[in-house]
């Protein structure tokens, strides 16, 4: 049984889409990855799916239970760790008057180890913290009780490279021990880090569904290389080669092998170099230019002018107050 069964699911707030035909399924033990720029359907996505706001159209599984039946969703969020894009932690009460909240609804059982570890001081007011602590908090939160599943949004916003670090090492230890998760964030290299396959979302539609192998070689790596020689642009305009610019410095987006680059580059005296992974963004501009595709996995199944019945749930989303 798949962690999370997703078949056709569609959010609309009104007339504005969030999400649309969103298909795909979590497998246990399986990292999988939202990716998607601002206003992609990520945030849409995680809480149609963990019940806070009801579907237009379509359906999910989460750990087996029904996620439109508001009872079944409730019992499957007990064994659910969620951490909200906007955690939106009250600033008045301590670190640790929310986690004894937290542990009031669903255990604490991994509570003291986790303070401990992300140096949580409990009796600081939240309003007092800075963001990266407060996210701290949240995270706390999140894996407090050692939930079967986690749903995760944006989850190292705000943390430094140090903390980042610490989070991926706790998503690797509850996977170990068996949890699945989800998680959504719109750094390619964080989801290539941690994740096992990415589903990429565009304008609310699902328009991939990946192994993180094959969205690296989509990706691709921008390069930036400074060296002693003259160079015509003609020299590295080949295969595997995009976005070249050619000044005092060459740069260009490189979807090849590395031998490839190197072997290019071996060519020159290369003074200065610089290889990151390319900005997401322009990811999409190449490899999803022009119209957005068709649905991953799934069939059309909104009826155009369909408009959902806002629930309680709906204007709970739209404070961002909840932090379950
Ligand atoms: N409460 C709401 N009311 C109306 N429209 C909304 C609401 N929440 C989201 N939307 C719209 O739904 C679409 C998807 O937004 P969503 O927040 O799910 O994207 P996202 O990928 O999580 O973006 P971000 O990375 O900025 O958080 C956007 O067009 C957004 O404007």
């Amino acid at each position: 049984m798949p962690a999370i069964e997703c078949r056709g699911l569609s959010k609309y707030y009104g007339d504005v889409r969030g999400i649309e035909d969103v298909s795909f399924a979590v497998e246990d033990g399986e990292v999988f990855g939202f990716l998607g720029p601002n206003g992609a359907g990520k945030t849409t996505a995680i809480r149609t799916l963990l019940g806070f706001l009801s579907p237009t159209n379509g359906g999910a599984t989460l750990l087996g239970h029904d996620a439109t039946d508001p009872v079944e969703s409730r019992r499957a969020r007990e064994r659910i760790g969620y951490l909200p894009g906007d955690p939106g932690l009250d600033r008045d009460r301590t670190a640790g008057a929310f986690l004894d909240h937290q542990a009031a609804l669903r255990g604490e059982s991994s509570r003291d180890r986790l303070v401990e570890r992300f140096g949580l001081d409990e009796s600081r007011r939240v309003g007092d913290l800075s963001r990266g602590n407060r996210q701290k908090v949240a995270l706390v939160a999140a894996f407090i009780h050692d939930p079967d599943l986690l749903l995760l949004d944006e989850p190292t916003s705000g943390l430094d490279p140090l903390l980042q670090e610490e989070f991926a090492s706790l998503v690797r230890e509850r996977v170990d021990d068996g949890a699945s998760v989800l998680l959504s964030s719109h750094v390619l290299g964080e989801v290539a880090a941690l994740c096992d396959r990415v589903g990429v979302l565009r304008e609310g539609h699902l328009v991939a569904v990946e192994s993180v192998a094959e969205l690296r070689s989509r990706g691709g790596k921008q390069v930036r290389v400074r060296v002693a020689e003259d160079v015509e642009r003609g020299d590295f305009e080949r295969r595997g080669i995009m976005n070249l610019r050619v000044g005092e410095t060459v740069s260009f987006t490189w979807t090849g092998e590395y031998d490839a680059l190197i072997d290019l580059l071996s060519g020159y005296t290369v003074r200065d170099l610089d290889v990151v992974d390319a900005p997401l963004e322009e990811a999409f501009m190449t490899f999803y230019d022009g119209d957005v595709p068709g649905p991953v996995g799934g069939e059309r199944q909104r009826s155009e002018g369909t408009t959902p019945a806002e629930t309680p749930a709906d204007s709970t989303a739209a404070s961002g107050g909840d932090t379950r």
